[in-house]
């Protein structure tokens, strides 16, 4: 499978486009995401982890935003509850075509993976069934942040008792010096990766109309406000964190 690296921004662009999750994105995005996200494998692995402790027999496990499909590989791994199903949704066809292509071939390479099923589809209109994991890694982030609450809200109303939403967020600091420490950190993390100053600065750009963190206390609040219980984050590595939510 796509072992392409990620060079879409090494070039001059004059102006730079907003970042869409296009064919050229896919072609890159294992490389891209591992190279931009500190921690990504370790949450990917442990969401998997995660999961297997608050799945529930005969229930749906959603995937939003699967991308690629790297935590539906992970829950199809761990969990072993009997009659759960996971249902992986995005709304990139490029993603989807693709992602349905890497579970064929797990499929091929594993015994005993849950069943499947890739919706090519908006999350924001989604009819959610009875769920008892909702994985939301680094999607919340691209949604528009007035309808935020409200998704959040419906997920919410789709869990059942024992269940979990696991959230993983690019964050935001409200300390302007955390802030700034934190962002330099993971620009030094992307220089370390192989990542040029030019490379950082148009993906930078390409971004920032599209891609609006909130901070954790925001994402607390929210939660809460969804009708969530309690909020536990379970990892943070810089600017990225990853949170359990309970119903
Ligand atoms: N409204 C929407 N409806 C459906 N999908 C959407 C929507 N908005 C954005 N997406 C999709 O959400 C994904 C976000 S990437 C997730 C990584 C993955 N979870 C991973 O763990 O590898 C995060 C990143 O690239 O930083 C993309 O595939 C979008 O097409
Ligand atoms: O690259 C970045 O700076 C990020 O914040 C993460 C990211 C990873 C993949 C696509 C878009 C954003």
């Amino acid at each position: 499978m796509s072992k392409e690296p990620d060079r879409l921004f090494a070039q001059p662009l004059g102006q730079v486009p907003d970042f869409a999750f296009n064919e050229d994105v896919v072609r890159v995005f294992p490389d891209m995401i591992k190279r931009s996200v500190p921690g990504y494998p370790t949450i990917v692995e442990n969401l998997g982890v995660l999961a297997a402790q608050f799945a529930q027999p005969n229930t749906a496990l959603y995937d939003l935003g699967s991308s690629l499909g790297a935590v539906t590989q992970a829950l199809r791994r761990h969990v072993r509850s009997d009659g759960c199903r996971v249902i992986a949704i995005d709304n990139s066809a490029a993603m989807v075509e693709r992602c349905r292509q890497y579970l064929n071939a797990q499929d091929s390479m594993f015994q005993e993976l849950l069943p499947v099923e890739v919706i090519e589809g908006d999350i924001l209109a989604l009819e959610f069934q009875p769920a008892s994991v909702v994985a939301m890694n680094f999607t919340l982030q691209f949604i528009a942040p007035e309808q935020r609450l409200e998704l959040l809200a419906r997920i919410r109303q789709s869990l059942l008792p024992g269940g979990a939403l696991i959230l993983s967020e690019k964050l935001r600091f409200n300390d302007p010096d955390e802030h700034a420490l934190l962002t330099d950190l993971h620009v030094a993390f992307k220089r370390a990766n192989g990542y040029s100053e030019l490379e950082i600065a148009q993906k930078r750009s390409a971004i920032e109309n599209v891609m609006k963190p909130d901070s954790l206390e925001e994402h607390r609040e929210r939660l809460l406000a969804a009708g969530f219980s309690k909020v536990v984050p379970w990892f943070q590595c810089l600017n990225f964190a990853s949170l359990i939510a309970l119903p």
